[in-house]
């Protein structure tokens, strides 16, 4: 369980969360959506220690998150960090010596799934290589959260569609809870259960995705458009 008690992240004086109080399911898949510069990286590098309230509490599992990184957290950044001359093996034995809940198997099985040659330079492979191979490295991990940022953002959509469904084939929902920010929200609404839709640091609303279908017969697309022009 991650919950956050009214949590404001101030950059100097830019306030990208504002006062922000919510808890999220185990075993869920959840999208955080929004417009650019609404806060969804923040909330996401909040649940992984890469940044701390300015005020209130992220708490996981209960205990407040105080340290950078804590072991139950695998984080997908957006940035690629990879070193070129290395291989994709290499960047697997990187990422083993690095977490204990590395899996090497699972992460030649999601490579082999992705199609990525383990014994590829980083350099030789596409920007589509990349971000499968680094999505197949953070799902390799056996962390119970796993966040997201922006997954699928550059990418063309035959590599969308493999990565989605390397989401669905690998992440094991019993004991792993996914929380992802995108702006492709078309492709991953299949998966999501929630999605949470921040606007100028708050959260202006919170759905089940299967309800908002069922009974406004609405899609998470629209229902965010909706939100920006202010009709909700
Ligand atoms: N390190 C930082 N220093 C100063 N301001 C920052 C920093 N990081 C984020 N911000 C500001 O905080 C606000 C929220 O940023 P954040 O990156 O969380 O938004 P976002 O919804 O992820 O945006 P995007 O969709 O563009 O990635 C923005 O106004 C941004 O400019």
């Amino acid at each position: 369980m991650i919950e956050f008690e009214r949590v404001t992240k101030k950059y100097g004086n830019v306030i990208a969360l504002d006062d922000v109080s919510l808890s999220l399911e185990k075993g869920k898949i959840i999208g955080v959506l929004g417009a650019n510069g609404s806060g969804k990286s923040t909330f996401l590098k909040l649940i992984a220690g890469l940044v701390f309230p300015t005020k209130g509490k992220v708490l996981v599992d209960g205990m407040e998150v105080t340290k950078k990184i804590s072991g139950k957290v695998a984080y997908l950044s957006e940035l690629d960090a990879y070193y070129d001359s290395f291989t994709v093996q290499d960047m697997l034995e990187f990422y083993a010596s690095q977490f204990s809940d590395f899996h090497k198997e699972k992460a030649h099985d999601i490579l082999e799934f992705m199609e990525i040659q383990p014994d590829k330079k980083i350099r030789q492979l596409s920007k589509g290589g990349r971000g499968r191979a680094k999505i197949a490295f953070t799902l390799a991990r056996e962390a119970p959260i796993l966040l997201m940022d922006e997954p699928l953002s550059g990418l063309d959509p035959m590599v969308r569609e493999s990565i989605v469904k390397g989401l669905i084939s690998f992440v094991d929902l019993e004991r792993q809870t996914i929380v992802m920010t995108t702006h492709e929200i078309d492709e991953v609404e299949p998966l999501l259960d929630e999605a949470i839709f921040l606007r100028d640091g708050k959260v202006a609303e919170r759905v089940h995705v299967d309800e908002l279908r069922e009974t406004s017969r609405d899609s998470v697309v629209n229902r965010l458009k909706k939100i920006y022009k202010g009709e909700e």
